[in-house]
């Protein structure tokens, strides 16, 4: 018997060897292709520099361009993806003949008797799909781009409904080299056959060995592995807004980045007006940022964080859950308004204005001046903008009080002097004093520093906050200091953009040049002599300075407080959206406020609603401990089904005396029992305190709040009190149940006395 199962497996692993030879066959002919390209690009470049600057401003315009395009293509060619060709498909005949521009056939559905009575069929056609799309130079396509139409039935094919889909293959590359395939067949019950021979299938999927990769500190694309339910979002046509929400883990991050690639090469030329990804944390940027290279996408795409989509304000600190609340509500705005107006008077602008005219004293007095401004802040213009009016109602009041007026009776004279009036005063510099003055030009910072004063916001907010709220506000702002230039919270930069729009924005500090893709190719510099900007170049900047979007993608939307929706609203007016998000992970206490911002953000598009299904992150074992929590924080709503199961059940502990040290013994525990990294969430409070128990523990682990854990994901993780991250905020049990669903191997659990452990260490706020 065990000599017929070595028979069996020495016979599978040569089929195995037969087909990733044949994959390795395919592989050398596109790298082959791949090269002749990479001189094609290389030989354009050269050849365009060398043109040097002479010709019309269009010519070299046009140069410029296609010098950009050729570098781009070039960077793309030269990167080595890491497995440049990742999947098969092998499909029988179409109803019709089309082909794509890829090369292609279009038809999705079996012709009638592509499917022969005794289930056998013959395979009419053979696809790979990659990163980017090569074709052969007799335009024979040798891989389709995978977001080419041709490409879709290897994501959406399934044995329920397979298409013309026989066998989906992935396979495993690095770098030159094939080494290994996984097959999924769609329709096992037919013999299918390629030139002649049985087409065989190898291995036993593709989605649960990407699934059980140890993880690093970055995310991975799923471009190989991507599932039916989420490519249909993937490719959901940009319209309007196209709303996902699945629970933890089921691919929503994923999702996003590869749609905002998707969409650029579906209309490239739509999109030049940007991409814009906001996700919660700056720890969730640099986690997500290498995804989108990774599909061949650069620039156009710019990830930010929250607390950095204002120019020039990066926000570096977190506020205590009850003044984030307070900063994020929409009663906010009301206070803002009334800032703006009431730092108009913190000028130390004299009691009264006077100056000569007509060889004659003039002045207006406090309770005139008073008056004049009233009546200007009745316009709704932005403050700033208000200027010029305050300007002129000052000289109006001024001139009635020379007597000027009626002395001269034809109207052409009395224009005259009034002109000669409002020259000779408002270029003097007590007039200009006094205006600077009494009407300053107000940057945001600085009318955030004014709210710092407790009694002056008082005035203020006292409609739309309570004392006690009053004084967190004022307490918290003072870390912005008297002249504005602080360190800033992430609620603070949302105050901040609806200060610029109450204000009327003054001139904007130049944000620094983001890096030209032409750039980033070695040797171009010496390719290309200093010049002065082309309209290329300008475009291009502009494009880095831009803050309207084409597209706006909003990753972790349930954690938006109405005063963010506000400032994303603003980037996405004219653009179409997709937003993504859980309600159950919400860290936002108040659902119903933050909902009525969205829609106003959103306004009256047309929404398309998906919903992912699958858990694809945490083994069933730790899901089944988060929803727990779930239960409790969400009665009623049900957890995504967890798609793997590893047989390890999480581990509860209780720390003694010591906290830190039992943390330290479990981190150090993990880090032995898995490769990749190992993550320890603990209550904001405790962040700089835990990052201490870790110091010497390596790279692999690392210590975070539990706000930052948002998005992110380790093979282990260490939970620290969930009551105390839970007793945090009014929304604290969502936050626990986002620190529970962060592993993707092995969850561990230290209670502290106040989880009230039982006896096997489980706290009793996870007990089922
Ligand atoms: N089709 C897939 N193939 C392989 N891996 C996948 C697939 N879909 C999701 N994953 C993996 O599952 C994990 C969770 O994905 P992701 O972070 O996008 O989920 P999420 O819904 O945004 O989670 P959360 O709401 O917790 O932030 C990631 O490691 C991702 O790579």
């Amino acid at each position: 018997m065990a000599a017929q199962n070595a028979a069996v497996d020495s016979t599978a692993d040569s089929v195995r060897d037969r087909e990733i030879a044949v994959e390795q066959t395919h592989l050398d002919q596109v790298y082959r292709r791949l090269e002749e390209k990479i001189h094609e690009a290389e030989f354009l470049m050269n050849d365009a520099a060398k043109r040097g600057q002479v010709g019309t401003p269009g010519a070299l315009a046009e140069r410029d361009a296609q010098v950009f395009r050729a570098g781009i293509h070039l960077n793309r060619l030269n990167n080595e993806f890491e497995d440049f060709l990742f999947g098969r498909i092998d499909l029988v005949l179409g109803k019709d003949g089309e082909r794509g521009p890829d090369g292609a056939y279009t038809s999705v559905e079996p012709a009638d008797d592509a499917i022969r009575p005794d289930l056998t069929a013959d395979i009419a056609e053979t696809l790979h799909i990659g990163r980017i799309g090569v074709l052969d130079t007799d335009y024979a396509p040798l891989v389709i781009d995978w977001r080419a139409p041709a490409a879709a039935p290897f994501y959406r094919s399934t044995p329920k409904d397979p298409g013309r889909v026989i066998r989906r293959r992935v396979i495993r590359s690095k770098g030159r080299k094939v080494l290994g395939v996984e097959d999924d067949l769609m329709r096992p019950e037919i013999t299918a056959s390629l030139d002649g021979r049985e087409l065989p299938a190898i291995g036993d999927g593709a989605l649960m060995a990407a699934l059980g990769r140890a993880r690093t500190h970055t995310m991975r694309d799923i471009v190989s592995s991507i599932q039916a339910e989420q490519d249909l979002v993937i490719r959901a046509p940009a319209a309007s807004v196209a709303e996902v929400a699945g629970g933890p883990g089921t691919g929503k991050t994923a999702v996003a980045l590869h749609r905002a690639a998707y969409l650029l090469y579906q209309d490239r030329r739509r999109y030049s007006g940007g991409i814009l990804i906001v996700s919660p944390t700056p720890l969730l940027v640099a986690y997500t940022e290498g995804v989108l290279p990774s599909l061949g996408e650069e620039g156009q795409v710019a990830i930010r964080a929250l607390g950095s989509l204002v120019d020039g304000a990066e926000a570096t600190t977190y506020d205590d859950p009850a003044v984030a609340r307070i900063k994020g509500s929409s009663r906010m705005l009301k206070v803002l308004r009334k800032a703006v107006r009431g730092a108009l008077e913190l000028g130390d602008a004299p009691e009264r204005l006077r100056v000569v005219a007509f060889g004659r004293r003039v002045e207006l007095e406090a309770p005139e001046l008073n008056r004049i401004r009233q009546n200007v802040l009745g316009g709704t213009a932005p403050v700033n903008l208000l200027r010029p009016r305050a300007r002129k109602l000052l000289l109006d009041a001024l001139y009635a009080k020379t007597g000027a007026n009626g002395r001269h009776s034809d109207p052409e004279l009395a224009a005259e002097l009034r002109s000669a009036f409002d020259e000779d005063i408002s270029t003097e510099d007590d007039f200009l004093g006094f205006l600077n003055a009494w009407w300053p030009e107000l940057t945001p910072r600085r009318v955030l520093a004014a709210m710092a004063d407790e009694r002056r916001l008082g005035r203020w907010s006292r409609r739309d906050l309570n004392p006690r709220e009053t004084r967190q506000l004022a307490r918290s702002l003072r870390r912005v200091g008297p002249d504005g230039s602080g360190p800033l919270s992430v609620h603070d930069v949302a105050l901040l953009d609806e200060l610029n729009q109450l204000l009327g924005a003054p001139a904007r500090p130049k944000r620094k040049r983001e890096m030209d893709p032409l750039d980033q190719l070695s040797g171009l510099e010496e390719l290309m002599p200093t010049r002065e900007e082309t309209t290329w170049e300008r475009a291009e900047r502009i494009a880095a300075e831009r803050t309207e979007y084409a597209h706006v993608i909003v990753d972790e939307a349930q954690d938006l407080t109405p005063m963010q929706w506000r400032m994303v609203g603003r980037r996405g007016r004219t653009g179409t959206w997709t937003v993504v998000g859980d309600p159950a992970q919400s860290s936002w206490t108040d659902p119903d406020e933050a909902a009525a911002a969205r829609d106003e953000a959103l306004g009256s598009r047309p929404r398309r609603r998906f919903t992912l299904t699958v858990n694809y992150r945490n083994p069933a074992e730790v899901a089944e401990v988060a929803s727990r929590v779930l239960e409790l924080a969400m009665p009623g709503m049900e957890p995504p089904t967890a798609v793997r199961s590893t047989g390890l059940e999480p581990r509860f502990t209780t720390a003694g005396e010591d906290l830190g040290a039992a943390v330290r013994e479990e981190t150090r525990r993990l880090l032995e029992q898995v490769d990749g990294t190992v993550g320890v969430v603990v209550a904001m409070d405790r962040r700089a305190e835990a990052a201490g128990w870790l110091a010497d523990l390596g790279e692999r682990a690392v210590a975070l709040g539990s706000l930052e854990a948002k998005g992110l994901e380790y093979d282990a993780t260490v939970v620290v009190s969930p009551v105390e991250i839970a007793e945090e905020s009014p929304a604290g049990l969502r936050v626990l149940y986002v620190a529970l669903t962060r592993a993707t191997q092995q969850l561990t659990v230290v209670s502290a006395e106040a989880d009230r452990p039982d006896a096997a260490g489980v706290p009793e706020l996870l007990r089922p």
